[in-house]
């Protein structure tokens, strides 16, 4: 049996674990709070800075993992080199893991090395550079930190008198030490997926249907599978996934960000892990879920194939307030509708918009994708948070 070191314990990490178990593999969840969700469910667990390189070589060299499976970006990455030399399997690769912490690595790699379409793009250390930037790229456009997620530090600048702020909320935003960000033209697109992409140590590269999703403040409000897309798209879609996945190497579940527009489709930015909108998977659209597939794929266990068995669709579950120990109203209620289901993540604080659980819609392969996504909305919303 392996043991894994999964680095980052929130929702994501929590159905990893959960999956990990069911097969009889040991995880030591790892944080930077105490009783995270992964944590909850996993053998044992260690609170650190993940951003502190001496500090995850100390659990490294205590637990000897025979995988480190990153779960979130804002992890001291170089030191993931070192590992892999050291014979631990870096999930799904040391490289995919320190070039998707930085949108400049990932984004110079898929664009200049592999020539894929993307959102013209410049990248600032000022707001001096951010005002020629923008002139380079135009308005509208986007303004992010180099190291971020979840849309912390995003913005839209619509007009000249955007910029100033924009910098300011993108430093304020960003994690880590680098204050840089990255301008990139606005796309108007006319929806967005997630292509989960597996790759595979001895068998081919899989891909699951498409998962639609809507964004507010830069973050997943709701997900579905599948999403509409023409064939010509989604063959586009596939063969750049299969490009940036191949180039960054390893095995493992990527969820690879992509725009629809009527001049094809953009790729955005890609997660080397399970995705947020993948949650979707956990009201059984498939076969296995995607936390399962990542914990296949990174054992090398064969996946056959995947199959897409229901329509289904996620909703957030929110959180309004800052508070502790939180509890949850309406259970009963949600638990009460027919082809529902939830997740309490077990978040022990809250902060205003921090996703504390997700609703779960399911139907048959027939039905009109959009009800089942007006359900999950619907659903969500029966279920309140008490601070
Ligand atoms: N160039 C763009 N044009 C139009 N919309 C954009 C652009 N860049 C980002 N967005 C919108 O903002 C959302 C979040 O952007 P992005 O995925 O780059 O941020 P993130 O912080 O990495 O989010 P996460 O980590 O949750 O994936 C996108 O899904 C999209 O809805
Ligand atoms: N888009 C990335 C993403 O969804 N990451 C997921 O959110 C957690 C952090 O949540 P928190 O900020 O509420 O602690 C991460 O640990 C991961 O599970
Ligand atoms: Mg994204």
């Amino acid at each position: 049996m392996s043991k894994i070191l999964l680095l980052g314990s929130g929702e994501l990490g929590k159905e990893f674990v959960i999956a990990a178990q069911r097969i009889g593999q040991t995880v030591i969840a790892v944080d930077s709070y105490e009783n995270a969700p992964a944590m909850q469910v996993a053998h044992g667990f260690e609170v650190i800075n993940m951003l502190d390189g001496e500090a995850l070589d100390k659990i490294v060299a205590k637990h000897k993992p025979d995988f480190i499976v990153p779960e979130i970006e804002a992890i001291r990455t170089e030191r993931f080199y070192d590992y892999e030399k050291q014979g631990i399997t870096v999930v799904p690769s040391a490289k995919a893991a320190n070039f998707t912490m930085n949108r400049k690595a990932i984004r110079d790699l898929a664009s200049k090395e592999l020539g894929l379409k993307t959102a013209n793009y410049r990248y600032a250390t000022s707001s001096e550079e951010l005002q020629n930037a923008v002139k380079e790229v135009g308005i509208p456009c986007v303004v992010k930190p180099l190291m971020s997620s979840s849309g912390k530090g995003q913005s839209t600048i619509k007009t000249p008198d955007d910029i100033e702020r924009a910098w300011n909320y993108a430093v304020d935003g960003s994690r880590g030490d680098v204050v840089e960000v990255i301008v990139e033209a606005f796309i108007k697109f006319n929806s967005e997926i997630t292509l989960l992409t597996i790759t595979q140590n001895n068998n081919p590269t899989l891909f699951c249907a498409p998962i639609g999703h809507r964004q507010e403040r830069g973050d997943y409000q709701e997900s579905w599978q599948p999403a509409r897309i023409s064939d010509k798209d989604l063959f586009e879609a596939q063969d750049m996934a299969e490009k940036v996945t191949e180039a960054l190497g390893g095995a493992g579940l990527f969820g690879v960000e992509f725009f629809l527009a009527d001049d094809g489709v953009y790729f955005s930015e890609l997660s080397p892990r399970p995705h947020d909108t993948g949650m979707v998977t956990l009201a059984g659209t498939q076969n296995f879920n995607e936390f399962e597939l990542h914990l296949r794929a990174i054992l090398s266990l064969p996946i056959f194939e995947i199959t897409l068995e229901k329509f289904g669709a996620s909703a957030v579950i929110l959180a309004s307030e800052n508070s502790s120990n939180p509890s949850y109203e309406g259970l009963e209620n949600i638990a009460g509708l027919a082809k529902t289901d939830f997740r309490i993540f077990g978040k022990p604080t809250t902060r205003p918009y921090r996703r504390m659980g997700v609703a779960l819609t399911s139907d048959t392969l027939e039905t009109n994708i959009e009800e089942v996504v007006e359900r999950a909305k619907e659903a969500a919303k029966l279920v309140s948070v008490k601070y």
